[in-house]
């Protein structure tokens, strides 16, 4: 018997070991198995050259739980080891890796993740004894049995054991009996051991028999050796990959296309990637992607290895090649991740690019489950965004779909306006919006629909994008004003027939929550609406933009700006301005004399007193300025009442108002119960 110290500083290490792991216990198991099934691989590649020439045998790894005796056991029919191999694998190298593990965190506990590679060690977390029986694949080597008990002193002895290979015994420790458990194995061996290469067995399958679960003779086999990624494409059917999709994600509808990832120059890499239909929220789909590492289950937190927008995709990536036992800042910065990073992005606009060459009606159906996943990575990825410029679409109001330059080429002529500014018009909700987008094509030109997700921040996006062009909500202004081509007629009216008819509606405007109203007088032929409502596109803007980025909530505090637009060429409104002149003329008269002469006496004090230093200016003349000032509110005041007066009992101007605030959803309450009372009152 031979008995040593571990060559470890550190007292006890085990318990540091355990603290800082605490969460990720459990990838013990996955340590412990996939060391078996090296073990297991090793031995086959030995045999394939010859080298080893015994019987290989049933190769499948055992796992049994011995709940009596507390423990659970890992064997294999691998290569084994030696008393030697002992002394060098666990005993010097996998003792002093733990040596470097705590040297370089020993300030940073924090920066542990999960899938540090830790081996063999990671037993140590769930178990106060392990012991390793084993016997070398090599002609009559003896078996050996090593034990630790956790304090850095080993011992190692000799032991039976007929065949080749190892059994690792842990002996659970009191506070992680959990792990003796069946199902929670099962659950591990699920999450990391359900694509390894070689057969892993939990105990036998059962069956029932009179009346009780019985185990059969058959090993439960728990992995599936050969998972889809590890074949070759060609031998693939489109079956294959939805099938294999269901095992990966039972709940899951069935994926668009996939893509079958195969690299092996300059690093390695196989896997699925498969295009979920996205629907409305992209948080819901992320951490979907399974990341393996010679088909062990690594993680399913793949940001940083893949760009973020393909955290939306769902599949499997199988690299040997990514380093695992590093931070998540270092993984960003590592030249090969970088790599592999920019590779799957080619992959996936690739394999995009071509399903809309080749099947242009195919992709155009999938295009709305598709357009968030692809307006985000061009948001995101610019060099995603170079290539899905070219299959990215655009959907007008009439459901058709066009790519950019398709778009571009449509409304080139007839979209320019005076300034030479291409106008993309686009509507976020075609019912809302009806009468918007149904003016914008009378005039023969295109409305886009932008009512996605990330709607708001691609247009901003292509605005930077695409040259000379701006994009217009269809309400944001009466369409010639959003594209005008030439000066616009002015109205006819006059200066106090404007102000009268703005006062007018003014004084009628019910107060809405958070909207704010500025009336003005336009021109917009005889056929035109009446009264339009439209909402600035800037502060509309500014508002969605601030939804989407910090530093931005002084615009998500302010009220929704409305402009409600009278049109002084329609009848109803010209109806409006005689009536009002007929019915305040006499009223007014008395008033607006006033006015004026109050108004020029101010512009005369103005002046002369211009004309002085202010220490010239007596307060005399001061308070005269001050006063004609009041004078001048009082009589517009007084205008205001008159003006008011008259229009509370019109109901042409309650009606026009409120057919206005109805085209746009927002008449409602007490507003929309008068609107329909008086409605049934005209009718009568
Ligand atoms: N079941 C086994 N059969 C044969 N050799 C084993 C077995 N388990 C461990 N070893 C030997 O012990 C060594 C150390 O194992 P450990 O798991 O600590 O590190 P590793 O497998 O080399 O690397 P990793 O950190 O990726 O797990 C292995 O390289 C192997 O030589």
């Amino acid at each position: 018997m031979q008995k040593g110290n571990i060559g470890v500083t550190t007292e006890n290490i085990f318990p540091v070991i355990k603290k800082f792991l605490y969460s990720d216990h459990e990838i013990f198991l996955r340590e412990m198995v996939s060391n078996a099934v090296d073990a297991t691989q090793k031995l086959k590649t030995l045999a394939d050259k010859g080298e080893f020439k015994g019987e290989l045998g049933d190769l499948t790894v055992r796992i049994a739980i011995d709940e009596a005796a507390g423990t659970i056991t890992i064997s294999d029919r691998g290569i084994g080891m030696t008393e030697e191999e002992i002394d060098k694998y666990i005993n010097q190298i996998a003792f002093s890796g733990v040596n470097d593990f705590l040297e370089k965190y020993k300030d940073n506990a924090n920066n542990i993740i999960g899938h540090f590679g830790l081996g063999f060690y990671s037993s140590f977390m769930v178990s106060k004894k392990v012991e390793i029986v084993t016997r070398s694949h090599k002609d009559g080597a003896k078996a050996v049995k090593w034990s630790c008990d956790g304090s850095p002193a080993y011992e190692i002895d000799d032991a039976e054991k007929e065949d080749r290979g190892s059994d690792i015994i842990l002996y659970i420790d009191d506070d992680c009996k959990e792990f003796l458990e069946k199902s929670k194995i099962e659950e591990l061996l699920n999450k990391y051991c359900k694509f390894l290469p070689v057969p892993v067995a939990f105990g036998k399958k059962t069956e029932w028999k009179d009346g009780k679960q019985v185990d059969t003779d058959e090993d439960n086999i728990i992995n599936n050796v050969e998972p889809l990624w590890t074949k070759a494409p060609s031998t693939l059917k489109d079956e294959d990959y939805k099938s294999f999709y269901r095992t990966l994600y039972p709940m899951q509808d069935e994926p668009m296309f996939w893509i079958h990832l195969n690299v092996d120059y300059p690093f390695n890499l196989t896997g699925i990637l498969y295009f979920p239909r996205i629907k409305s929220n992209i948080d819901l789909q992320r951490n979907k992607i399974q990341l393996y590492c010679n088909q062990v289950f690594v993680t399913d937190q793949v940001e940083g290895i893949v760009p973020e927008f393909l955290t939306l995709l769902h599949g499997v990536i199988d690299s040997p090649d990514i380093p695992l036992n590093v931070s998540r800042s270092y993984l960003q910065s590592d030249r090969d991740v970088k790599k592999i990073s920019t590779y799957i992005t080619k992959k996936v606009s690739d394999r995009l690019q071509s399903i809309f060459k080749e099947d242009r009606k195919g992709y155009e159906e999938k295009w709305d489950d598709l357009k968030l996943f692809i307006n985000y990575g061009m948001l995101s990825e610019e060099s995603f965004y170079d290539r899905a410029k070219d299959f990215a679409l655009m959907k007008d109001s009439e459901g058709k779909y066009f790519t950019f330059d398709e778009y571009r080429t449509l409304i080139k002529d007839n979209q320019t306006d005076k300034d030479g500014q291409l106008v993309y018009l686009y509507s976020t909700d075609k019912e809302e919006q009806y009468s918007y987008i149904e003016s914008a094509k009378a005039k023969g030109y295109s409305v886009m629909m932008l009512d996605g997700q990330l709607d708001v921040p691609v247009v901003s996006m292509l605005e930077q994008k695409l040259e000379k062009s701006r994009f217009t909500r269809v309400d944001s202004d009466i369409i010639d004003r959003i594209i005008a081509k030439e000066d616009i007629k002015k109205s006819e009216l006059n200066d106090d027939e404007r102000d009268n008819l703005s006062d007018v509606f003014r004084s009628q405007m019910p107060q809405l929550p958070k909207s704010e109203f500025y009336v003005e007088v336009q021109s917009l032929g005889e056929t035109g609406s009446p009264v339009v409502i439209t909402q600035n596109e800037y502060m509309r803007r500014m508002k969605d933009m601030s939804r989407f980025q910090a530093g931005m909530n002084f615009y998500a505090q302010m009220p929704d700006s409305y402009n409600l637009i009278l049109n002084s060429d329609h009848p109803l409104i010209k109806k409006v301005v005689d009536d009002c002149a007929a019915n305040t003329a006499e009223a007014l008269k008395p008033i607006v004399s006033e006015l004026k002469g109050q108004e020029a006496r101010r512009a005369a004090l103005n002046q002369s007193q211009g004309k002085k230093k202010p220490e010239e200016i007596t307060q005399e003349e001061k308070d005269d300025l001050q006063n004609t000032e009041k004078a001048i509110t009082e009589q517009k005041d007084k205008k205001k009442a008159v003006l008011t007066d008259y229009a509370k009992g019109n109901s042409i101007v309650h009606q026009l108002i409120d057919l206005a605030l109805l085209q746009n959803g927002m008449l409602k309450g007490a507003s929309l119960d008068a609107f329909l009372k008086r409605s049934i009152e005209l009718i009568k």
